[in-house]
């Protein structure tokens, strides 16, 4: 298909996470979300305080290791505008302050993988998302993609390359002295390893950033 798009509005997409740390699963969506809606960028927006999850890394240090993993693609970004923001992340902030950023006429795509769009009823102020953005679902293994619980046409749902990789997962390999290479980008490997991340030795994971 013709991806000649001059003229038309500018599309955004935004690939939203606690990326603690960010793997080759989240890029991946993100590039075959691009690819499909002819996205002119795809911005990373690490989160501040992911308040559903028990814990997480650093902010900076979760937001560092997206910008390594990202640099070398020329259509992607990272915001800052989540971990900027002090108390809980909500989407619906996200959404606002990237409103402002880009302006009123860009159209925004929000990525979400099968388990985030399945819970999405219970993230604040939910009802009000829809028509803030477009929400894209991709497929995950383990997870079962479905828009039955959301409004008709707020979501698309997309197949993307199965990549059965979690930071879960990462982040216990590390703490088993098992490796990551492949499953995280090279500089994101090598980061950990630098700041201490993640090993069940560290005395306060990713100390000097907190
Ligand atoms: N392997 C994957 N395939 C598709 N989507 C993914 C994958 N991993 C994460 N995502 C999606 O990326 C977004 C951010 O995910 P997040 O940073 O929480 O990673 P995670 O691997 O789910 O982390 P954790 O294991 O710590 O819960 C979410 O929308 C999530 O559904
Ligand atoms: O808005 C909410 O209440 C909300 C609740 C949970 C998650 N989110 C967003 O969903 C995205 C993925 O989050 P997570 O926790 O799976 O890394 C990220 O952008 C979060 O800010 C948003």
């Amino acid at each position: 298909m013709a991806k000649d798009r001059a003229g038309a509005a500018q599309r955004i997409g935004i690939m939203g996470g606690t990326f603690d740390p960010i793997h080759h699963g989240h890029l991946v969506a993100a590039s075959e979300v691009a690819d499909r809606f002819e996205l002119d960028e795809v911005v990373f927006v690490p989160t501040g305080q992911s308040y559903q999850k028990q814990g997480q890394s650093a902010a900076e240090d979760r937001y560092l290791m997206t910008v390594i993993a990202t640099a070398s693609n020329p259509r992607f970004s990272v915001s800052r505008v989540d971990i900027s923001r002090p108390g809980p992340t909500y989407t619906r902030d996200t959404l606002t302050d990237l409103r402002e950023v880009y302006g009123k006429d860009v159209e925004m795509f929000f990525i979400t993988g099968a388990d985030a769009l399945s819970a999405i009823l219970t993230w604040k102020d939910h009802d009000d998302l829809f028509a803030m953005a477009h929400f894209v679902g991709v497929t995950r293994p383990g997870f079962v993609l479905s828009d039955q619980h959301l409004p008709a046409h707020a979501v698309s749902l997309i197949e993307v390359p199965a990549m059965a990789i979690s930071s879960t997962s990462c982040r216990e390999r590390v703490a088993g002295g098992r490796p990551v290479w492949y499953l995280v980008p090279d500089g994101v490997v090598q980061y950990i390893e630098k700041r201490g991340l993640y090993r069940a030795d560290a005395p306060a994971n990713g100390a000097g950033y907190r």
